[in-house]
């Protein structure tokens, strides 16, 4: 597969049966090089092939999901490919906290208006215009069986974006997500020191907000979490803000005993290659 010159592989790692590859670029909306993942199944040798963006959570680059989610055996069955960004911008000309929950690896995927945040943490427009763009030009994506999923502060991500761009994004599901940034410290933390002090501007950042407004084509979202998460006992996950619809359905799954990292995450991968795949075939039927 060729690349255009706008990214360039950094490493690539036969996995199942297909590639998982490592690329960088210079990014014009973060202003920085970023790294991201790309696994390519070797299916694609038959044409355009269903793809999800995972959005990875606070203190992750793009390595943490490639090395521990498990998920090249079920992209291979499924024949998906699998995008995965970084969670913030990088390098040493980015601001950044010392931290975990707030810079570098925490850009919450928003824009901040902030600053000193305002010129680099663009994570929103990233993903949604410069990162689809890139690899919808550079892999033989099949945009009308494309998903997002995410874990934990990428749970968020997924939510948030998937519901605001139901044209880009035919499908969501999260492990763990911070569901309720609008009123969890972590979230609080973060809309106030990226947006500022009027809270009035935090709202299109906060998945539950966005649900109870939703009125796009039908989606069902797959949530997973264990009931030993941590962070849902201190109050960072809030799942049962997301509430169900005429337009959507929250399948929310609370599994026994699982914590919040990614031995949980790699514990129900599968399902959500089945929920995305169910997902897509639905849209499918109902056009036809
Ligand atoms: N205090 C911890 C918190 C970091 C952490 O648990 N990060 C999770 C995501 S939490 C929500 O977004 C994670 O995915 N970590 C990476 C991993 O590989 O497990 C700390 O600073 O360690």
């Amino acid at each position: 597969m060729t690349h255009t010159s706008e990214i360039e592989q950094v490493s690539v790692s036969r996995s199942f049966n297909g590639q998982q590859k490592v690329f960088k670029h210079r990014s014009n909306v973060l202003g920085c090089e970023m790294n991201f993942g790309v696994y390519v199944p070797d299916s694609v040798h038959i044409g355009k092939r269903p793809a999800l963006l995972y959005l990875s959570g606070l203190t992750c680059t793009h390595a943490n999901f490639i090395e521990k989610a498990g998920a090249q055996r079920f992209a291979a069955q499924y024949g998906f490919i699998i995008i995965n960004p970084d969670t913030s911008p990088r390098g040493d000309n980015v601001p950044d906290k010392e931290d975990y929950d707030f810079g570098k690896g925490a850009g919450f995927y928003l824009d901040a208006t902030e600053e000193p945040w305002a010129a680099n943490y663009k994570m929103y427009s990233y993903i949604t215009k410069e990162l689809i763009d890139i690899v919808k030009r550079n892999f033989p994506i099949d945009p009308e069986n494309f998903g997002i999923f995410g874990h934990s502060m990428g749970g968020h991500g997924a939510i948030n974006i998937g519901l605001k761009h139901p044209e880009i994004f035919k499908s969501i599901s999260a492990f763990a997500p911070a569901c309720h940034p609008t009123n969890s410290n972590w979230g609080r933390k973060a809309l106030s020191g990226y947006l500022g002090p009027d809270e009035t501007k935090w709202a299109q950042y906060d998945s539950s907000l966005l649900a109870a407004k939703y009125s796009g084509p039908k989606r069902i979202i797959l949530i997973d979490i264990g009931d030993d998460d941590s962070f849902l006992k201190s109050g960072e996950l809030q799942p049962e803000s997301l509430k169900s619809n005429n337009h959507l359905e929250i399948v929310y799954r609370s599994r026994a005993h699982y914590d919040h990292s990614y031995y949980f995450v790699a514990s129900f991968m599968e399902e959500h290659f089945e929920h995305h795949a169910k997902e897509f075939q639905a849209q499918k039927l109902a056009k036809h």
